[in-house]
């Protein structure tokens, strides 16, 4: 007997399932709405979820991810709808067992619960694999866990990988994890940065070249695709490969087999493949950017990794938690531990860098808290609160309190504004002209910090003259080490 949960509004349709799915002697459960549904999964296991699309509180496809990482393994969804070819598209791509068009059929229903119930089982009597080693990848929000999903695919198969992300998300961690813990790990993981390298080096950086091939080759070099041979060859921002490479890596990709520059024999290597962009490859592939064969021979596995404001608070905290830890770790100090303003001001951040920034801002805060065990709002850098100031000043500053909610939205509360603010602006405001002088000293400390005290830089960062530089060393009492 297993259990099956249908979410679905129409109450007609919730009876006639109730009473197939309990003439089949499984267990059933109904709700109208997501939210009901997806509640009722965070304390209860079930086998398989019958899923509408159109759901009253939202579309049931948005809900997939959270639905999948309360589900066991193998999860199996069932999407059911009025039969929209994009709906049906979009559960497919969302990896959904089946896609059932309403009104459908008893034995439709039988033949498909049927079906995903046998796999299931087979799955779940499948001997376990070894456990993935995650160790350096941080998350457990319902985002992260549906890419684990996909990592541990990626990791158990020698499949291309495809993966995207806006900036700072973690591309390049999740390569490295997968080719960790894949059957390639003791063979090299070689990263090519198609964005650094110029297109007249990427093909003798790519393939290699052979002595006196060009003016500068004073010796025979090994290209990174051999380098690669036997293990993972990672492609970062694929995206940047100008065209006339992408030719000549489209025939490797097939044949396995180059030439090194220069050389009359063709090698071969064995390597597997995952490229990373940050950019649409199809918009790319319409506007001529992008060759379609080479992006469809770029992935069978696609991954795409949330940006950090998706993730959840959860994310944000665990995340910090561990930069700190290990912050405070290089530098031989005891724990510091973040103030609930800090946090607040991490929270309420849209944070378009990503993990990236985070880390940065991070240790920006770390050097400016000095001996203090407390990270306060006030350690963070300018920009960071200025910017969630702005964001909430534009809201209106009505909002609530912090919830749990606010991680996922880029407008911070009222609350989380005000302890962005400097010290002196939360309780009575000082004059303009004291807030200014308060303002100068922050600066010019942090101007310190930020160029280790070096007078040339400190100067050219600032825009400050000789004389006014050194007049407002004396005016606050600073002085150079
Ligand atoms: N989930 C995570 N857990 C722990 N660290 C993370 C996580 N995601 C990203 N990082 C860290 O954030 C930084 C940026 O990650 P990474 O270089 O992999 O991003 P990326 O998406 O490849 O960026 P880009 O597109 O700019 O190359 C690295 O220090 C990485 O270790």
């Amino acid at each position: 007997m297993a259990d099956i949960l249908v979410i679905d509004d129409d109450v007609v349709f919730c009876e006639t399932m109730a009473s197939l799915i309990q003439r089949m002697e499984h267990g059933f459960h109904a709700f109208h709405t997501l939210r009901e549904g997806v509640a009722f999964l965070s304390g209860h296991s079930v086998d398989v979820v019958f899923l509408d699309v159109r759901l009253p509180d939202g579309n049931g496809l948005d809900a997939i991810p959270r639905i999948r990482a309360s589900l066991g393994n193998p999860e199996v969804i069932i999407l059911t709808g009025l039969g929209d070819p994009d709906g049906a598209e979009l559960a497919i791509a969302a990896g959904v067992w089946d896609y059932l068009v309403k009104p459908f059929s008893v034995k439709q229903t039988r033949l498909s619960l049927d079906r995903a119930l046998r796999y299931r089982l087979e799955k779940q009597q499948a001997r376990e694999p070894e456990p993935l080693d995650l160790s350096s990848v941080v998350g457990e929000g319902p985002a992260m866990k549906a890419c684990y999903t996909l990592l541990a695919q990626a990791a158990r198969s020698d499949s291309r990988v495809l993966i995207t992300g806006e900036t700072g998300t973690g591309k390049e961690l999740f390569a490295r994890t997968i080719h960790d813990n894949s059957g390639r790990s003791k063979g090299e993981f070689v990263v090519v940065d198609c964005a650094s390298i110029t297109e007249t080096l990427l093909e003798s950086t790519l393939f290699g070249h052979k002595k006196g091939a060009f003016t500068g080759a004073d010796s025979d070099r090994t290209g990174l695709v051999k380098m690669a041979d036997g293990g993972t060859l990672f492609l970062d921002e694929v995206g940047d490969m100008p065209l006339s490479i992408q030719k000549s890596f489209l025939r490797v990709l097939q044949e396995r087999r180059f030439r090194p520059v220069g050389e009359t024999r063709e090698l071969t290597s064995d390597f597997r493949l995952i490229a990373a962009t940050n950019r649409n490859l199809q918009e790319m592939v319409e506007e001529g950017k992008f060759r379609q064969d080479l992006l469809f021979r770029l992935w069978t596995i696609s991954l795409r990794l949330p940006p950090l404001r998706e993730r959840g608070a959860e994310d944000i905290r665990g995340l910090s938690r561990v930069h700190i830890r290990n912050l405070c770790q290089k530098a031989g100090v005891a724990m510091k531990e973040p103030a609930p303003d800090f946090l607040e001001v991490l929270l309420a951040y849209d944070w378009p860098g990503n993990v990236r920034e985070l880390f940065n801002v991070l240790e920006v805060a770390f050097v400016a808290s000095r001996e203090n065990r407390t990270l306060y709002a006030m350690d963070l850098p300018p920009e960071v609160r200025i910017r969630v100031m702005r964001a909430a000043l534009s809201d209106g500053g009505g909002n609530d309190a912090l919830g749990e909610s606010r991680a996922f939205s880029p407008v911070p509360s009222f609350p989380a504004m005000e302890n962005a603010l400097p010290e002196s602006l939360q309780g009575d405001l000082p004059s303009l002209k004291d807030f200014k002088t308060e303002m100068e000293a922050l600066y010019l400390d942090v101007l310190m910090k930020r160029t280790g005290g070096s007078p040339q830089e400190m100067m050219s960062v600032s825009g400050l003259s000789k004389s006014h530089f050194y007049a407002l060393l004396k005016k606050y009492g600073r002085s150079l080490k």
